[in-house]
């Protein structure tokens, strides 16, 4: 690399260090053809696509003692064993590799779609026969499984079709009597039953509404610069803008969990990149649009193909990088499991959704939207397509503004302004920072000496004062140091009475000095309701989570999505404890949430209609 780099002139090196946003597209050009013309640029390509040498992280050898380990393990039966084998085998097999004559990759699959069926995996068997049968369409046995496998679907045509193939395919006498009886029982059962085939479910596909991208219109004002604004009035939780990424880069902790062109978590069957050993899809649906090669002409390409390089026309510099999450649920007590997770929830399991990361990606248009600390859009993902939605009424000539982050009711106005200003370098010029607001005034605030008093001592001369008694209060050193212990017992899931004794004891601590409505008593009543959960004291933790709730009406918005949130965690426990209460919950909590996904709300949220079919039952 540094060879490389080297041999770039330094005039064309001073350029594009020097370019501005303007002229950056045209500079970075000129560097990407001077490289395409340097020989050591094309030899590195060609070394690290050779699968031959290693640098791409193909390895035959490794690929067929992966291979046999998981022959071994299917046959004593642990099926995990021999899935993660083959999954890891089909990373490290060459595409053009030959076993015993037979393609590598192909039997691979094979073997992986036999274990599928072997486990009941259906869908994932016959993918993995189609994918064995992109690479070598004779391969008899690979009909002859997908055939069993459609039968077993109930799709019977495709599976006497499969079979008929693996016949003619078959050379060997004694195979072909044995798929002629087969074909024979699925005629014998075809006639019995008229049930048809439906399909593949591919992991990516989504489906979009009504799209109100036409009523936005593009405004300057001198406080924020360019941005987007509503033509016409707009209703609440209506679809304004969709957009595929410019560019997208799946985090490092995703990398063998989630695939890496659509983000989804991979299923059971992922396919690895045909090239080298890192990137995992979902399916071909994903590995072709993300720069792959189809199977079937793979062989014909390979090592003929340079590099591809990408129009560089278009130029980036008006963009920001932007965080994809997914929202997962997790329960309390153990690892989500996926049997229990749809089947029990009421069964004294109590969970919460939170938000993770799986990716950074660049939207070009959505780049134009500015930041509100109280926003009237909110963007999602579905894959890796960009959803903006109203969450509330937008009228003509409104700006349409979402949170890059902060917003009211979770942090202070001089909390928001310095997040603001350390992450994206502006000053926020919105009208939560600049109107006076309920939840600024209490997010922090404590309460008054008097208790008959439900004022707010603010940041004062008085204030000052209660912030000094406060940290001379006996236990206040202990108190704070109660709340952390309690935050590391509940992750550590070891809550012993003492701690929760300390926690309840801070959190009357906490309500007697800070206001009512102060963030920190809604996270320590959260922090107990949960540690409650673990110890099973779920009428306890109701309360607490009720409490929780309430303050967070207060500093947010009562529809807004963090009380849908909370009202995850607070359904699930008035389910375990068979409240009828928990139909208000999740009325409300859905109401919420199609506020802020609109029709997207069930891929989004998969776990509220568990909610619902425990609760409506
Ligand atoms: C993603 S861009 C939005 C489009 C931008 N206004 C433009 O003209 O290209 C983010 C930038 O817009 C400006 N901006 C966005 N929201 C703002 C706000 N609430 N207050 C002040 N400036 C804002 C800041 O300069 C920020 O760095």
């Amino acid at each position: 690399m540094e060879k490389i780099k080297c041999a770039v002139p330094e005039s064309i090196k001073r350029m594009v260090g020097e370019s501005s946003d303007d002229d950056l597209a045209s500079t970075s050009s000129t560097l990407l053809h001077c490289l395409l013309n340097l020989p050591q640029f094309q030899r590195m390509i060609d070394d690290l696509a050779d699968p031959n040498n290693g640098l791409c992280g193909k390895n035959k050898d490794g690929a067929l003692e992966l291979k046999q380990k998981g022959n071994r393990s299917y046959l004593t039966a642990d099926y995990n064993s021999a899935l993660a084998s083959y999954s890891q085998a089909l990373r490290l097999a060459p595409m053009d590799a030959l076993d015993m004559e037979k393609n590598l990759v192909a039997t691979l699959y094979l073997n992986r779609a036999s274990l599928f069926h072997k486990i009941g995996f259906l869908t994932e068997s016959v993918r993995d026969c189609k994918r064995a049968l992109q690479i070598s369409p004779t391969y008899a046995k690979a009909w002859y499984r997908r055939g069993k496998v459609n039968a077993d679907l109930g799709n019977y045509k495709d599976a006497v079709n499969d079979l008929d193939n693996a016949k003619s395919f078959e050379l060997s006498l004694d195979g072909k009597r044995q798929i002629e009886t087969e074909l024979n029982i699925i005629i014998d059962r075809q006639k019995h039953t008229s049930r048809t085939w439906v399909g593949e479910n591919e992991n990516c596909s989504g489906h979009f509404d009504e799209l109100q991208q036409s009523k936005l219109s593009r405004v300057t004002t001198p406080d924020k610069g360019r941005g987007m604004a509503s033509q016409c009035d707009i209703p609440q939780a209506s679809l304004v803008h969709k957009e595929e990424p410019y560019a997208l880069i799946i985090l490092k902790s995703c990398r063998e969990t989630h695939c890496h062109y659509c983000l989804n978590q991979l299923p059971a069957d992922p396919v690895p990149c045909t090239a080298c050993t890192i990137p995992l899809y979902c399916s071909e649906h994903c590995q072709l649009p993300a720069g792959g090669e189809a199977f079937s002409n793979f062989q014909d390409k390979f090592g003929t193909e340079g590099s591809h390089s990408r129009s560089h026309e278009e130029h980036i510099a008006e963009v920001n990088a932007m965080a994809i999450v997914r929202i997962k649920s997790s329960d309390v007590h153990d690892p989500p499991d996926q049997s229990r997770k749809h089947n029990s929830i009421g069964d004294a399991l109590t969970s919460s959704v939170e938000q993770v990361a799986v990716g950074q990606a660049i939207y070009k248009a959505a780049s134009l939207f500015n930041h509100s600390c109280l926003p009237n859009i909110h963007a999602y993902f579905l894959s890796r397509s960009l959803f903006i939605r109203t969450t509330e009424y937008v009228s003509t000539g409104c700006p349409l503004e979402l949170s890059y982050g902060p917003q009211v009711g979770q942090l202070d106005c001089k909390d928001r302004l310095k997040y603001l200003e350390d992450k994206y370098s502006f000053q926020c010029q919105c009208h939560g920072c600049s109107q006076l607001n309920l939840s600024d005034l209490v997010l922090s605030a404590f309460c008054c000496v008097n208790p008959n008093c439900a004022g707010i001592v603010l940041k004062s001369p008085i204030s000052n004062g209660e912030i000094h008694k406060f940290k001379n209060f006996p236990r206040a050193p202990a108190e704070q140091n109660l709340d952390t212990h309690l935050q590391e017992a509940i992750v550590s899931k070891d809550i012993s009475g003492t701690t929760l004794l300390d926690a309840s004891r801070a959190l009357g601590i906490l309500r007697s000095t800070l206001h009512a409505y102060n963030k920190s008593i809604a996270e320590a009543e959260d922090n107990l309701a949960q540690a409650l959960c673990f110890v099973r004291d779920l009428q306890s933790a109701r309360e607490h989570c009720k409490a929780s709730i309430k303050i967070l009406e207060t500093l947010y918005d009562p529809d807004h999505i963090v009380i849908g949130y909370e009202l995850v965690k607070l359904a699930s426990i008035q389910l375990s404890l068979d409240d009828p209460a928990a139909v208000d919950s999740i009325n409300h909590l859905g109401v919420i949430f199609e506020r802020y996904f609109g029709p997207h709300v069930d891929s989004i949220v998969p776990y509220l209609r568990c909610l619902k079919s425990v609760a409506f039952q």
